[in-house]
């Protein structure tokens, strides 16, 4: 109810008088079959009595009844499909909205989120035609009740169809409820086949494969997906066949028996013989009627799955939705005892991390592979909340600040960028969007020059789903550097490993500017990320994470003076450059 509360009026805002026309006509339509099989009986009935102008008029009838019937179908159907066409770009416009309304990432790596998703974007086409199934079916039900009346009009015997009738109507609605509730189940699966047959054809991935010789392994991977899906869904139509099977065989019984009924009427002289073809023609009929009926409840029962997942989606975006109230307030920024595990893991990625990131300076988070170094900053830029403890901004908890504002004032380049293959004033312009006409300094402060020299400059479309230029991996590197210098004076810069594919001199050179351009300006916080000791030295503060811990904080002299597990590293890697490692 709640969702035909709100896609009826998208339907509405879609087009009013496309949706006026559509209800008109699919309403004309159930009268016309009617007057058709009534025009018959007078034919048959004029006919027999030999009247020239009982002759005429059923004729008459019966032309403009088949003319409405089938002009009305050919221009209701283009009509429906251009409605459906404009309430599928609304619908589909609502729900990128509610996703995008979701500040954290946390949902993304809940199944039962991603599982809805994938049904509501297969399904989106049929919410949009929930308006036009349910128009159909309601004329569906208004022909047949008309064709019954007809049928009592003979004799009230013959009302003993409609309850037969109503049979495979009813069986089909559970039916396909049985057929929609094996394809949630299914859905799963099919997720599963589709994510391993892109990796099996898309090139990132697919050169990978095709090197390892892995992808006849992944092919047969998705094959055994895809049969677990095929399985469950067959299994449940087959199901369905076999219980709608029954629900025709007996209304074919009563079709018979009314034929029956019929004959004995007009060998008793009770009946006439247009009665006989009325009957004939309405019970032939009323099949079709029913059978276009059950489809159109399908359709509305399969809407009401998705609409389900729709209401969920809607109030799982109201419920994790922005929450916070206040305003982003300026100053260091203090984890106190965070402790955080990531959806679905009981073990904690971090536990009890205490530290301060002083306003001005530049910090240095270091720690081997899976120490927890990102998990920190995912936490600092509010994508995940803290299982235990505050991450407080200038004493206000990250939790109760509204983190749309707050991430308005901070910015990032992460190790797994992103490659947008658009123009590169676009492809860095995102970065801040409102900034568009700051992409060549950001470009100058990245050291991205090589644009200069791309065919259009800064217009160069990239990438080669389009035809574009194709970089090289530091290229693209640069590029993403590029997106996170477009925010003017960020209050937190995160630069976790964005250099990895750039050279160690050009990295130096890179935070060596940064770290000059934080200190000058004396405002934000610059944290960076990296494994290269000659980089993490330029830091003021330098935090060593080391299994979801801190293991040591300080600035490069004081570690260095400690002889901890910072010196133990820094000694290994200045070694290993001067070539003095064994
Ligand atoms: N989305 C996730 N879901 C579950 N566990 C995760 C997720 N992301 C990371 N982890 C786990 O959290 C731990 C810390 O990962 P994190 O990415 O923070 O490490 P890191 O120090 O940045 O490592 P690296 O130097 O390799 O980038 C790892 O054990 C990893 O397996």
């Amino acid at each position: 109810m709640k969702v035909l509360r709100h896609t009826l009026p998208l339907t509405w805002q879609a087009g009013p008088w496309i949706t006026l026309l559509v209800g008109a006509l699919v309403a004309a339509q159930s009268v016309a079959v009617a007057l058709l099989a009534l025009s018959q009986r007078w034919l048959v009935d004029a006919a027999g009595l030999g009247t020239v102008g009982g002759l005429l008029a059923a004729g008459a009838l019966a032309a403009v009844a088949y003319t409405a019937s089938t002009t009305g179908r050919t221009i209701l159907h283009s009509l429906a499909l251009e409605l459906v066409l404009r309430v599928d770009i609304l619908v589909n416009d609502e729900i990128l909205n509610l996703v995008a309304r979701l500040p954290e990432v946390e949902h993304l790596e809940h199944p039962e989120y991603l599982d809805r998703i994938f049904l509501l974007r297969r399904g989106s086409r049929t919410l949009a035609q929930l308006a036009l199934g349910l128009t159909a079916t309601a004329s569906g039900v208004i022909s047949i009740a008309l064709s019954v009346w007809l049928l009592v009009a003979v004799d009230p015997w013959l009302a003993l169809l409609a309850p037969l009738a109503l049979l495979p109507l009813w069986i089909s609605s559970r039916t396909l409820r049985r057929i929609r509730e094996a394809e949630k189940e299914a859905a799963r699966h099919s997720r599963l086949e589709e994510m391993l047959h892109r990796m099996c054809t898309e090139a990132d991935t697919a050169k990978e494969l095709r090197v390892s010789g892995a992808s006849a392994a992944i092919d047969e991977e998705a094959a055994a997906a895809w049969d677990r899906y095929a399985t469950l869904i067959t299994r449940a139509r087959a199901r369905a066949s076999i219980w709608n099977a029954l629900g025709w065989i007996s209304f074919s019984v009563g079709y018979l028996l009314v034929l029956a009924i019929t004959a004995d009427l007009a060998a008793r002289g009770l009946a006439t013989l247009g009665d006989a073809v009325l009957v004939l023609v309405l019970g032939a009929r009323l099949r079709g009627q029913i059978q276009e009926v059950v489809e159109q409840i399908g359709r509305v029962i399969q809407t009401g799955q998705v609409t389900e997942h729709y209401a969920w989606l809607h109030d799982y975006a109201t419920a994790h939705g922005p929450t916070g109230r206040k305003e982003p307030t300026t100053g260091g920024i203090t984890f106190d005892n965070v402790t955080f595990a990531y959806p679905g893991s009981k073990a904690p990625v971090l536990r009890d991390v205490s530290f301060h990131l002083r306003r001005g300076s530049v910090v240095a988070l270091v720690g081997v592979n899976g120490a927890g170094k990102t998990t920190l900053v995912k936490l600092l830029t509010g994508m995940y909340r803290p299982a235990a403890g505050t991450i407080k901004v200038d004493g206000q908890d990250l939790a109760e600040t509204d983190l749309t504002a707050w991430r308005q004032r901070t910015s990032a380049a992460f190790q797994d960028f992103v490659k947008f293959q658009l123009p590169v004033r676009q492809a860095v312009g995102v970065g801040d969007l409102p900034r568009m006409d700051q992409v060549e300094e950001a470009l100058d402060a990245a050291g991205a020059d090589f644009v200069r020299r791309l065919p259009d400059g800064v217009d160069t479309r990239l990438g080669p789903l389009f035809d574009g230029v194709d970089l090289s991996q530091g290229q693209w590197q640069r590029l993403a550097l590029a997106r996170a210098l477009m925010r003017d004076r960020p209050e937190v810069l995160i630069l976790d490993e964005p250099t990895a594919a750039l050279d160690p001199a050009s990295e130096h050179d890179l935070y060596e500017r940064f770290t000059t351009t934080a200190r000058t300006s004396g405002e934000g916080i610059t944290v960076l990320v990296s494994h290269r000791f000659s980089t993490v030295r330029m830091a003021d503060h330098i935090i060593v994470v080391a299994d979801g811990t801190i293991a040591e904080q300080g600035s490069h002299e004081e570690l260095m003076a400690r002889n901890g597990p910072y010196a133990q590293l820094f000694t290994i890697q200045a070694a290993a450059y001067s070539g003095d490692v064994q």
